[in-house]
């Protein structure tokens, strides 16, 4: 169970101001110098008051010099508080900045297998918004928090000063205060996590029906679709009703209670003034002062019923922050050729089993074709190897060596994988192609591309090779985007090459260039390629067909076709469908076709 934010944002919101502690050091100071400054002035007119009470004699002069006091009071707390806060803003973005700088490093040398079990939106949201947050907490509440502490605490001890009975009255109302707020808002921090989690659903319901607006539109769905966000909505509002039935009167009673201290001090007051123990100007002035001085603790409140959002934001920088970059380790000198063995090699998501004892070899220059049903586990066996999981159980051993033991950067020097979901950069599509291998030369990159069947597609770019991708740069379709993450896959210089359904796209007779392709232009490298379909690949080395995790068959095309009824029904289905073909008859109207 996740920790309360309460209970672990705070070490980390300490550590990371700590790195900018002399000038928030400072900058506190300033702060307190400020504070000063500001309740100078009811001691210039306590004095004034005094003054005016005894009748003094050169009441105008001392009028002049205390409004001249008065005036350096104003004018130092201003620029004593301006100070304050460039200091505290400074060491703000400082901290804002260091702190993104450890993240990213940190992102940048956290492994694989970690980077997959995080959503990316989640580390954005960490980057940006959390460590934003951090930002108002060191800038402005630091000053205004600290200056709403000390200012209750300075006047108490001019309160003490003027009279501890009078002072004790101002203060009669605190106890009460806190009792009241303890009583009020007993039982709702549960109610608060509570909020947490029902903002959270809210949160996913709405986006989720944003997001499937368009689908819903096109289905016709009407509003009855829309249940889920009407039912979070339903529960945030009666949450948020029951919460604040629950909080306001307590929160009422103690603001109340906080500037109610006069109840206490005026009869105090006249009580002592009666008994000739105090001046009348030592009552007026603790009346003005006592009246007000609680109130910056309403702030103080305010700040840590808000903090703990802040918190819980920067609890989700600890993990990142946290993690331990990958050890190098003895560089493992792996020689070519290569053969891959997967024993006994298991995986689960959870209680749930992916890959069962997978047993493969995968000899070097080999070409093995992974067939299954869809959710079978050849997308897993890819990831496996693409170091995004890891295994449960069993090793991965390449000429002997478990891919385990390899760091991330020799683990890709040796597996290249093109996956489902292709990833292009916002850039050219030649920094895309140059990823894994940034000295390619040209006769590379057009062998891979040739390879890829991608020559037609970089011709008809506006820009061939310099044309920009992703972001600003134009939108390549799926197929598209495949074939060139497929010469991507085949440039990065690697010995072992996995496919993942990338081929998809590509119709029977591209698909048989394509495969013929890597066979001519990459002889010595091993491919393993994850397909629904294993139509041109009938000279492929081995076919493995998985099913529920497990390997049913492995062979050659034709031993499979003897012995296996999921290849025989596949390979049938396969011949029925490439035997139609859309052409263009003779007479000039395009049909279907049975050849
Ligand atoms: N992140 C995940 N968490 C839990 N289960 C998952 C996750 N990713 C995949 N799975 C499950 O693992 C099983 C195997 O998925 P995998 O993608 O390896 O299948 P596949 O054979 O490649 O399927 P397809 O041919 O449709 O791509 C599926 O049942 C899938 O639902």
């Amino acid at each position: 169970m996740e920790k309360s934010a309460e209970g672990t944002g705070w070490p980390t919101l300490l550590k990371l101001a700590g790195a900018q502690k002399g000038q928030l050091f400072f900058a506190l100071l300033l702060t307190a110098l400020a504070v000063i400054c500001e309740l100078l002035p009811y001691w210039i007119l306590f004095q004034a008051i005094d003054a005016i009470l005894n009748q003094a004699a050169d009441l105008p002069q001392q009028f002049l010099s205390l409004a001249g006091w008065l005036a350096v009071a104003l004018v130092l707390k201003t620029v004593l508080y301006g100070l304050a806060y460039f200091f505290s803003h400074q060491a703000a973005f400082k901290i804002l900045a260091g702190t993104r700088k450890q993240l990213v490093s940190q992102l940048a040398n956290a492994p694989l297998a970690w980077l997959q079990k995080n959503p990316s939106g989640r580390l954005k949201q960490s980057v940006l918004q959390d460590v934003e947050n951090v930002e108002m907490v060191i800038s402005h509440h630091s000053v205004e928090v600290f200056a709403a502490l000390l200012s209750p605490l300075l006047v108490t001890v001019f309160l003490f000063w003027i009279d501890w009975r009078l002072a004790l009255a101002a203060l009669a109302v605190v106890p009460l205060a806190i009792l009241a707020s303890t009583l009020f808002m007993r039982d709702t921090s549960a109610q608060y996590e509570q909020h947490n989690k029902t903002a959270a659903g809210l949160s996913s319901a709405t986006v989720e029906y944003l997001r499937n607006m368009p689908v819903m539109k096109m289905f016709r769905q009407d509003s009855s679709t829309f249940q889920v966000m009407r039912y979070r909505l339903a529960c945030y509002y009666d949450l948020i009703t029951d919460l604040t039935q629950k909080t306001v009167p307590g929160w009422a009673l103690f603001t109340s209670l906080l500037g109610a201290n006069v109840l206490f001090i005026l009869p105090v007051g006249i009580g002592l003034y009666n008994a000739s123990e105090v001046t009348l100007s030592q009552i007026i002035m603790v009346v003005i002062l006592g009246s007000g001085m609680l109130k910056p603790l309403l702030k103080v409140s305010r700040f840590f019923m808000e903090i703990n959002e802040v918190l819980a934001g920067i609890q989700h920088l600890q993990p990142i922050l946290d993690l331990t970059p990958e050890q190098a380790g003895q560089p493992v000198d792996i020689q070519q050729p290569v053969t891959l063995i997967f024993e006994r090699v298991s995986f689960r998501y959870g209680l749930r089993s992916i890959l069962k004892e997978i047993d493969l070899t995968f000899v070097a220059g080999s070409h093995t074709v992974i067939l299954g049903p869809s959710g079978a586990g050849k997308s897993t066996l890819a990831q496996l190897l693409g170091g995004l999981l890891l295994p449960n159980s069993g090793r991965i051993l390449i000429n002997g060596t478990s891919l385990s033991t390899l760091s991330q950067q020799q683990r890709a020097a040796l597996i290249a994988v093109a996956s489902q979901e292709v990833f292009l950069f916002k850039g050219s599509i030649i920094d895309n192609l140059r990823l894994g291998s940034p000295h390619a030369s040209k006769t590379e990159i057009a062998t891979a591309i040739g390879a890829a069947q991608a020559e037609t597609l970089i011709a008809s770019l506006p820009d061939g090779y310099d044309t920009l991708v992703a972001e600003q740069g134009i939108r390549l379709s799926g197929g598209e985007r495949q074939r060139i993450a497929i010469a991507r896959a085949l440039l990065a210089d690697t010995p072992i090459v996995v496919l993942d359904e990338a081929t998809a796209s590509l119709d029977n007779q591209t698909q048989r260039a394509f495969y013929q392709g890597l066979k001519t232009h990459y002889p010595d490298k091993t491919f393993l390629i994850i397909a629904h379909r294993s139509q041109g690949r009938e000279d492929a080395d081995q076919i493995v067909i998985i099913e529920q995790g497990e390997i049913q068959a492995c062979g050659t095309h034709s031993t499979l076709l003897q012995s296996n009824a999921y290849y025989q029904q596949q390979w049938q289905w396969q011949q029925n469908t490439e035997s139609w073909s859309i052409g263009v008859p003779v007479n000039g109207s395009s049909g279907a076709q049975y050849g």
